[in-house]
């Protein structure tokens, strides 16, 4: 699919205040957002929004945030190359510590040290090679939790890659429900879960939140993880209420600090309390525990 890039040059506080403001206006869409140092001397920041959809669209509420900053910049278009971008990228990755965990591509496997917990991830289509903030928070929060509590019964909700699912099944040798609402990312969770020789208990299934009869079977689960992003996190709390155990945990991500306090308010509105918040690269991760 061709994608095209929409930028602009900004100071490094404009870009900063831009970022911020465009993240919070293409994140339900989920639009990567990306600001890049084009020339330091000079304060010479490129922010840049990247869309496959109707880039006029987006060009006209990207005039609209910088409007909001009574900011006015020309906005420039580039089509990218129909290229696997998402192929291309995992070549040049460098494995991710997380905790105790490795999450790398093949060919890292040389890279692995004794003791640690190597996740091999080939995402292709799906998120999740460990490298955002948010998933490597779950993986240093999924660890902690695993070693307190025992969990016995885990999900997956939002699986992506299946790099969270695959790090609790090696890591307590439990079965882990992994859905996913993309039904591509579900079969590129089902073959890594394969590959990281955890398919007999990584259950992977597409479904909606928890629109899906496989909850009414697997359910109470005393261990959830979740990263989407805060605006569905808040709408699926009555649900996840619903289908935790009593002492149960559930760790949410996809968080930005600023939606922090908002995401725990209407958690602790169903019932659950607030054990820890980790924050990295501007997004955070939320402990929470019924
Ligand atoms: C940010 S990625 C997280 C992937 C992986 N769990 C990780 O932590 O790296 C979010 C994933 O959630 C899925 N998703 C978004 N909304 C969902 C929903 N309502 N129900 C199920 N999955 C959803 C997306 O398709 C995507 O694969």
């Amino acid at each position: 699919m061709t994608q095209t890039r929409l930028h602009f040059i900004a100071s490094k506080t404009e870009s900063i205040s831009m970022f911020a403001a465009l993240e919070a206006a293409f994140e339900d869409e989920g639009l990567p957002i990306a600001v890049r140092e084009v020339d330091e001397d000079r304060d010479i920041h490129e922010v840049s929004v990247y869309t496959d959809g109707d880039e006029d669209a987006v060009e006209a509420r990207m005039k609209d945030v910088l409007d909001s900053l009574a900011l006015s910049k020309p906005i420039g278009r580039e089509t990218l190359p129909d290229i696997d971008w998402v192929a291309r990228s995992l070549e040049g990755l460098k494995p991710v510590r997380a905790g105790r965990f490795f999450v790398h591509g093949a060919h890292d496997r040389r890279k692995r040290h004794s003791g640690e917990l190597a996740i091999e991830i080939e995402a292709g289509l799906a998120f999740g090679t460990g490298h955002h903030g948010t998933t490597a928070g779950c993986l240093e929060v999924l660890e902690q939790v695993v070693r307190r509590e025992h969990p016995r019964n885990a999900l997956d909700l939002g699986t992506g890659s299946a790099v969270l699912a695959i790090a609790v099944a090696k890591l307590a040798h439990i079965r882990v429900l992994a859905t996913d609402i993309d039904p591509i990312a579900v079969k590129v969770a089902a073959d890594n879960a394969r590959l990281n020789h955890v398919k007999a208990l990584v259950e992977t299934v597409t479904a909606p939140g928890f629109h899906h009869p496989i909850f009414a079977r697997r359910a109470p689960f005393d261990l959830i993880v979740a990263n989407i992003l805060a605006r569905p996190l808040m709408r699926l709390a009555p649900q996840m209420a619903a289908h935790i155990a009593w002492g149960g945990s559930i760790v949410l991500s996809g968080i930005l600090d600023r939606q922090r306090d908002a995401v725990v308010a209407a958690y602790v509105g169903q019932q659950f309390r607030h054990v820890r918040t980790l924050h990295r690269e501007g997004w955070v991760t939320i402990h929470l525990k019924r």
